[in-house]
């Protein structure tokens, strides 16, 4: 095998490739460099594959890449002791692009187990190199016995040379002379940066500035049963150096009908959920892609960290075409299946740690249950509520310990909820004497939660504690009869309203038990779930609403006779207090209303 010198052109399907190499396979010109190191990997892993097939039969020594550069001659180097490249062999994979040397490899060697550690075939990989580089030359030396050192140059446009080479040890060593414009490479914290980016667990020991910079063997590549818990921790620290520890996580590991491994880990979510968004990062056979994975993973499961790798997926190509690919389908349900497994393994192998841990992933089973049909069928079966007692449930636990108190004269189940239990206690109270529960539901997808709820179970509907008043609140067959005559009511109601005169309040007189308040101020359910809405994302227009609040007037209350009863200023001064303590039950009551409820009560009790 001796090299015979010689010019050509290089055969290429399309004239203008380079162009389209620069503009349209990667907008990111630093991706050149994964590209080169990725092959520079797969050079080594063949070779590392021939030997133990017995078709090498060689030293190894110490396999590794080596990235180096030099700022005075304008170069960089990507080198490798791999399998190298004959003369014949350049020509056959570096100067007929579309033949994919790797896709042979591939083929010849795909029974024989581990031969999916070759980087895949994800673009013109070497001629990247062109999109920084004014000329590239090749050393090699193949490991073949008796093999002639080659030397490869050419300029980026379709005229190549072949030479003797000068390497004296198998491998291959790329080296671009950097043009003009892309002299930003030749320094060393740029290059670093790209190789942590792109490299950082890549499978072969990469060298660069003397030392390697990285970990060739990361916890998604390993068998999860070979891995404890602090090997998963210790890798999250290493992915995200200031956070806080994960809840749990989820190691996925697929080979059929896609290839897909990964560690999913639950954080702590912080209840802004913008913050955890881009966590995950995607590779293909630990070669970094992107942290942007919006289409491979569902919306919900953004808010997860972690790595992805799976050579399935395709890559460098257009969000949509990414969008309607068929294996990004499957990943995307595969992944939702396999979290809502987990959790649901969760939930029944350690039900107590299960509602430990709830305060923190309740809000992502939420958000999972409101944006995806599949994930809610599973999560309704272990999404857990919360009552005012710190005791949770499931949906149908629920249910069914409420249904005997809680059903309406309608039939329907209502399940009552507050979403400050400081400032709504007087609803609370109020209903707890009646035997009724009242859930804690005040994150903040809890809106959106209510109402995925509601459309799903029948003959469940869910109101605020504070929504209406309690003979209301779940309205049953029995009416409490009412002390007061039509004459007496039509007074009390004109009174309230002048001594009030407010427009946004809707004065209403009612028979209430006598323990309840004199006077009751609720907002009705479905106004305030519309100004929820908005503030989460909904229509911001619903916001906009004028607000009407209920005044419900108790007529069997005692302090209602007294108001009868009193003379003028007398019943000015009492509706007011009657008002203002339902405001202040609401903790609503401030400002100079205050000052006067408090003058006043001062007053009363001269
Ligand atoms: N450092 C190297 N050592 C040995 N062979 C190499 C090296 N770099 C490239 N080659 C050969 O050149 C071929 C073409 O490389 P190129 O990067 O263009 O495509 P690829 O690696 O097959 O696919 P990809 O587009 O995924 O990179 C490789 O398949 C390989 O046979």
């Amino acid at each position: 095998m001796t090299v015979t010198e010689e010019k050509g052109t290089i055969s290429i399907h399309t004239e203008n490739i380079f162009p389209i190499i620069k503009k349209f396979l990667y907008s990111d010109h630093e991706i050149f460099l994964r590209e080169l190191v990725s092959n520079a990997i797969d050079a080594v892993q063949k070779l590392k594959r021939l030997s133990s097939l017995g078709e090498y039969g060689g030293e190894l020594g110490e396999l590794k890449v080596k990235v180096s550069f030099d700022e005075a001659a304008k170069t960089i180097t990507v080198s490798d002791n791999g399998i190298g490249m004959t003369a014949d062999e350049i020509k056959k994979y570096i100067n007929q692009i579309a033949f994919s040397g790797a896709k042979e490899f591939l083929e010849k060697y795909k029974d024989a187990g581990e031969g999916n550690q070759i980087i895949g075939n994800f673009g013109l990989g070497f001629y990247s190199a062109f999109m920084v580089a004014e000329r590239v030359e090749i050393q090699t030396l193949s490991f073949r016995e008796g093999a002639q050192a080659a030397r490869w140059a050419s300029e980026g446009n379709t005229e190549f040379e072949i030479t003797k080479g000068e390497r004296t040890e198998r491998g291959t060593d790329i080296i671009l002379h950097v043009a003009e414009d892309s002299k930003e490479f030749l320094d060393k914290f740029r290059l670093e940066n790209i190789l942590k980016k792109y490299s950082r667990f890549m499978p072969i020991a990469i060298e660069f500035d003397g030392k390697v910079i990285n970990n060739t063997a990361p916890i998604w590549a390993k068998s999860p049963n070979d891995l404890k818990d602090e090997d998963y921790l210790a890798f999250y620290k290493e992915l995200y150096p200031f956070s806080e520890d994960p809840l749990f996580w989820i190691h996925l590991n697929v080979d059929y009908p896609f290839n897909l491994t990964g560690v999913l880990y639950f954080p702590k979510l912080k209840n802004d959920l913008s913050l955890h968004r881009e966590k995950i990062q995607l590779y293909s056979r630990q070669v970094f892609i992107t942290d942007e994975v919006k289409d491979i993973v569902p919306e919900f499961l953004m808010l997860l960290h972690g790595v992805i790798d799976s050579p399935d997926i395709p890559l460098n190509v257009s969000r949509s075409y990414l969008q309607a690919d068929s294996n990004v389908k499957k990943i995307n349900t595969h992944i939702t299946k396999k979290v809502a497994d987990k959790l649901s393994e969760l939930f029944k192998a350690d039900r107590k740690g299960f509602e430990e841990k709830f305060d923190d992933i309740g809000l992502f089973i939420k958000y999972g249950m409101v944006a995806d049909d599949k994930f809610y069928e599973k999560a309704k079966d272990f999404v857990l509520v919360k009552n005012t007692d710190n005791q949770y449930a499931t949906i149908e636990e629920y249910r069914q310990k409420v249904e005997p108190v809680q059903t309406d004269k309608e039939g329907s189940v209502v399940m009552l909820y507050t979403t400050d239990p400081g400032k709504q206690d007087t609803f609370i109270q109020s209903a707890k004497k009646r035997g009724y529960d009242v859930l804690q539901l005040n994150g903040i997808l809890d809106s959106h939660f209510i109402n995925t709820l509601e459309s799903k179970f029948e003959k469940v509907s869910l109101k605020r504690v504070d929504s209406d008043t309690i003979d209301k609140l779940i309205n049953k067959e029995e009416t409490i009869s009412g002390i007061l005559n039509d004459e007496e009511k039509k007074n009390l109601k004109e009174w309230f309203e002048q001594t009030l005169n407010d427009k946004n309040l809707s004065i209403s007189v009612s028979p209430l038990p006598t323990d309840e308040l004199p006077v009751t101020i609720t907002l009705p359910e479905f106004m305030r779930r519309m100004q929820d809405m908005a503030k989460t994302g909904g229509n911001p227009m619903f916001g906009s609403f004028p607000t009407t609040y209920q005044v419900t007037i108790n007529e069997n209350h005692t302090l209602t006779q007294e108001i009868l009863k009193a003379d003028e200023a007398k019943r000015r001064q009492l509706i007011r207090h009657v008002y203002d303590l339902a405001l202040l039950s609401q903790n609503l009551l401030s400002g100079s209303h205050l000052t006067s409820f408090i003058q006043r009560t001062l007053d009363l009790t001269k």
